[in-house]
């Protein structure tokens, strides 16, 4: 045993060395298991070190502003800028009434609350204190201006807080992401998707996320990755023991198949996540809806109804469109990028003819394309059961996953009903009367929850999740629906680590060094999502799953 730990602890930092890429120490004591704390860029300099500070919520008139302070000296603030009628040192997180005053002349600045927080159990991971003060331009800047006397203090760099938080290990780029994320996030569907990748509340509560321990993770996407890192890590581990001991020895035959096997089922999952027509990035960014069909079946009507305001000019001169107009707009809680087009004819009018060839090209580049048809050019076949024909000029631009609008309703003839118009991802409306537009927009907005947010994943997971990872898993409640890829960065590491678990899958078990490499590269590459990148676990996959040197 003490051979073999000797040896993969050699082995340990042979792969750190090789990786090269994340600094780590590796705490142990005598009761505790071994905790890591990962250091992913070269330590801070002094004056990345500094205490920072800055005004966190908008500049302005308003009930309260939170002025942030962070660093190693942030308990020295308190002690000069806050006064409390205890006046001691602050008990962490407790909020505390209190003055604020000038370090130098004492003179008070504002009347209000204090929080100190305690490294690491803070945002940033050092002490922090925050200061609730009354949101007055006068106030602020003289709060702003006190601590700027303090010579250890310098004002925050856009993001500063956040940047520290990773540095700490508090927040891997997943969450970084999910956090900006989050605040730019303006609709229903973009602020749960961020809110899932940041898993923020609970993080802010616990202290050093540790993976193997932690039930409180809500940073969701974090946690996916995590998982197919440690599943690569799994079989690589295996390898591992193969190259140090030898099958035969101490080992069980039959490993190397095994970790081939695992790395299979591991590859196809990937894939499968990579399968996801983009879900993720689209209902990140936004999803771009195309209104596309003849001249004057009402697009610009129905691009008004979306945006509820005179967005297009409307009037019964065929062509009225020429250029492609584009509004960003929520519809479900899902944002939506829709573009109003030129009606598609033939025509020799140069300024039209550019039209509708920008008209071509956004249904093209549209993630739905939605056709207006209107009920008046439809043929007029005289039988009920007369299957629908489509103007000429849209018939060939509509697939089976093309969206039609039957719109006009209010000029349909008896002969053919609303009930022939029917059909899944078809509805029928008068833009002029109302008539069917609520119904239309309800389940409109149902279809793009199910195709960009709700849809039923096509996947499961086809390795298995370790209890505590599955509860913070399912206690998202929807980890199974919500996309998983959500930055296009994902995507290109997911894909490399395609290539390399393939790479492996290619090697003869006569090169299991080369084998090794190659998922030794792959986990690397998912690795990189996070930015969290360590050997250790190698180390911890191989003493739990042999029992080596018995
Ligand atoms: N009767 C009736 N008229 C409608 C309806 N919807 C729109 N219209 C009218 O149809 C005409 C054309 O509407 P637009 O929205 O400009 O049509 P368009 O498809 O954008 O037309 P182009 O931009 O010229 O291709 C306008 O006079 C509208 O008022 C409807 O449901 N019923
Ligand atoms: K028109
Ligand atoms: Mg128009």
């Amino acid at each position: 045993m003490q051979r073999a730990l000797a040896k993969a602890v050699q082995r340990s930092r042979h792969d750190q060395h090789c990786l090269a890429i994340a600094p780590f120490f590796v705490v142990r004591s005598a009761h505790t298991e071994p905790k890591r704390v990962r250091l992913l860029h070269p330590a801070l300099s002094d004056a990345q070190r500094a205490t920072i500070y800055a005004l966190s919520t908008p500049p302005g008139k308003a009930g309260v502003a939170v002025v942030r302070v962070s660093g190693p000296n942030a308990i020295d603030v308190w002690s000069k800028l806050v006064k409390t009628r205890k006046r001691q040192l602050p008990e962490p997180w407790k909020m505390e009434r209190c003055q604020v005053v000038h370090p130098e002349t004492g003179e008070i600045l504002d009347d209000g609350l204090a929080v100190f927080f305690k490294a690491p159990r803070s945002f940033t991971t050092e002490d922090v204190v925050e200061l609730h003060i009354h949101s007055g331009r006068a106030i602020i800047s003289s709060v702003l201006a006190a601590l700027s006397r303090l010579p250890y203090c310098r004002p925050a760099e856009a993001g500063e807080f956040t940047r520290r938080a990773f540095h700490g290990g508090r927040l891997d780029l997943t969450q970084v992401e999910g956090l900006k994320d989050l605040v730019d996030a303006e609709t229903e569907g973009q602020r749960r998707l961020a809110l899932r990748a940041a898993g923020v509340g609970e993080i802010y509560a616990c202290r050093r996320v540790d993976y193997e321990s932690h039930k409180n993770i809500k940073g969701a996407t974090r946690v996916q990755f995590e998982q197919l890192r440690t599943e690569i890590i799994g079989c690589l581990a295996k390898l591992e023991a193969l190259i140090d001991f030898g099958e035969g020895e101490d080992i069980e035959e039959g490993v190397y198949e095994e970790a081939r096997d695992r790395a299979f089922k591991l590859k196809s999952t990937i894939q499968s996540y990579l399968q996801d027509s983009r879900r993720g990035e689209i209902l990140r960014s936004g999803v771009r809806l195309t209104i596309f069909g003849a001249p004057n079946a009402g697009k610009s009507s129905l691009l008004n109804f979306f945006a509820q305001r005179e967005a297009a000019i409307v009037t019964p001169v065929p062509g009225t469109t020429r250029d492609i107009l584009e509004l960003s707009l929520d519809i479900g809680g899902i944002p939506v990028i829709v573009s109003d087009t030129a009606g598609l004819r033939k025509t020799v009018d140069p300024v039209e003819l550019i039209g509708v060839e920008r008209a071509r090209k956004a249904i093209d580049a549209a993630d739905i394309a939605l056709c207006v048809v209107s009920c008046e050019d439809l043929d007029r076949g005289d039988g009920e059961d007369c299957p629908v024909e489509f103007p000429e000029a849209v018939r060939a631009l509509i697939g089976d996953d093309t969206f039609i609008l039957f719109n006009k309703s209010d000029l349909l003839t008896t002969k053919r009903d609303k009930s022939n118009l029917a059909g899944p991802h078809r509805w029928t409306t008068s833009l002029k009367t109302g008539d069917g537009t609520t119904e239309f927009l309800a389940s409109f907005a149902k279809a793009l929850q199910k195709k960009w947010e709700l849809l039923q994943t096509s996947f499961t997971l086809s390795i298995d999740i370790p209890r505590n990872l599955r509860y913070a898993l399912s206690d998202n409640g929807d980890s199974g629906s919500t996309p998983f890829i959500t930055h296009a960065r994902h995507r290109v590491h997911l894909k490399s680590a395609v290539q390399f678990i393939d790479g492996f899958l290619a090697t003869s078990p006569d090169d299991i060094v080369l084998g090794a490499e190659e998922l030794r590269y792959a986990a690397r590459a998912v690795g990189k999502v996070s930015g969290l990148i360590d050997v250790e676990d190698v180390l911890d996959a191989l003493f739990k799953d042999f029992c080596i040197g018995k």
